[in-house]
């Protein structure tokens, strides 16, 4: 049986992080921690988040020492910024602590990026080195259960890559035409403090960070090929949907494209592929799905994506890799 902390407990994804693990069969023990000066504090975890009610009130702690944390606990989710993570996830695994970072701290394997895309210069060029990046129906079952850090995917980059990876994996796509992708998110993608310019009025719908986004590189990088990316805010809660559109090899038919993405996710419980429809948001949010559909005209293939982006994009995710690394059914506590 597992000891836990959630640091970020009370944010967007920190909450879904502990529905799914209060009721996880390996895990004894949950403790919450939220900043060592924040306001929620102290207060239980269901009188900031009232949808708990009945469900958790576990104490929301301060983390003031992370040593003492770090001693009573054998596995930790980071649900807070990449600058936290990049922080404390050296301190938790020198206490032997199992990590899984949901921040963007550690996925990508090249320093430089971190310095061109995330605003600061990468301090733990080993563990950028060692970690090993959780895309769930990809990941190396075998080095995930070696692994202490397991650097957890952002939302754009599951999506995008469920999407896109068997067909660059299998050679199917003309590459001499970048693939497009068009990404709306909702708003809970931006955390719990949106800057006032991500409010759902102010919002509408927009897009941002146009060839600029932090995903990019995290996209390129673990996909293995270049694509344009285009992130667009909408004034809705939760999801992700991404429309991507690609040129195919020649003489490449709808039934070759159905039976390779077959090939992967047929027994992928958490990949729900439509054979002959495209997936709609709404059908994925609450549940820990990726949602994947395509259509194709000539050459061209228009796939669509769905996902919640706390879960299939964050939360569920992260409990998917926790579950192969400890060896439970991969949709333990999920559905
Ligand atoms: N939202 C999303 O769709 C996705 C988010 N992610 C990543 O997951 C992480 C969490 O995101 P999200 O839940 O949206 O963020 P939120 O802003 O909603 O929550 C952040 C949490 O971290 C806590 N926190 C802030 N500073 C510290 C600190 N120094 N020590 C301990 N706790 C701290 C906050 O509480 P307090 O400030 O009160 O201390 C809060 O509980 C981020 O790295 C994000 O990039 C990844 C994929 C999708
Ligand atoms: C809508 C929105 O603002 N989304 C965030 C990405 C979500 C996220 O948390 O990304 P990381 O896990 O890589 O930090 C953004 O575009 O920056």
């Amino acid at each position: 049986m597992l000891k836990i902390l959630i640091i970020g407990a009370s944010g967007y994804v920190g909450v879904e992080l502990a529905i799914y693990l209060s009721k996880h069969p390996k895990v004894s023990n949950i403790t919450l921690s939220v900043s060592k000066n924040s306001k929620d504090a102290h207060f239980t975890i269901d009188k900031i988040h009232k949808k708990l009610k009945n469900i958790i009130n576990l104490k929301l702690e301060p983390l003031i020492k992370p040593e003492k944390f770090a001693k009573n606990v054998d596995v930790v989710f980071f649900a807070t910024d990449h600058i936290v993570s990049h922080t404390l996830v050296p301190l938790f695994l020198s206490y032997k602590c199992i990590v899984f970072d949901l921040s963007g701290a550690f996925r990508i394997k090249k320093k430089e990026i971190y310095t061109q895309f995330y605003n600061f210069q990468h301090q733990h060029p080993e563990l950028l080195n060692s970690a090993i990046y959780g895309l769930a129906e990809f990941v190396n079952v075998n080095e995930i259960k070696k692994k202490s850090l397991i650097a957890i995917p952002g939302c754009y980059p599951t999506a995008i890559q469920i999407g896109l990876k068997p067909l660059v994996l299998s050679n199917l796509l003309d590459l001499n035409y970048l693939p497009v992708v068009n990404a709306i998110s909702g708003i809970s993608g931006a955390g719990k403090n949106p800057p006032f310019k991500n409010s759902s009025c102010e919002t509408g719908l927009t897009p941002y960070k146009l060839f600029q986004h932090r995903h990019q590189p995290e996209i390129e990088t673990h996909l293995g090929i270049p694509i344009i990316f285009n992130p667009h805010l909408g004034s809705f809660c939760r999801g992700i949907i991404a429309t991507i559109t690609c040129r195919l090899k020649k003489k490449i038919q709808k039934q070759k494209i159905f039976q390779t993405y077959y090939n992967y996710y047929s027994n992928k419980p958490l990949i729900r592929l439509y054979e002959d429809n495209i997936p709609n948001l709404i059908s994925v949010i609450g549940l820990p799905f990726c949602d994947l559909g395509f259509i194709t005209k000539k050459q061209y293939i228009v796939i669509v994506v769905t996902e919640d982006n706390l879960l299939k994009g964050a939360a569920s995710q992260a409990i998917q890799c926790f579950n192969i690394k400890f060896g439970s059914i991969e949709t333990t506590s999920l559905i």
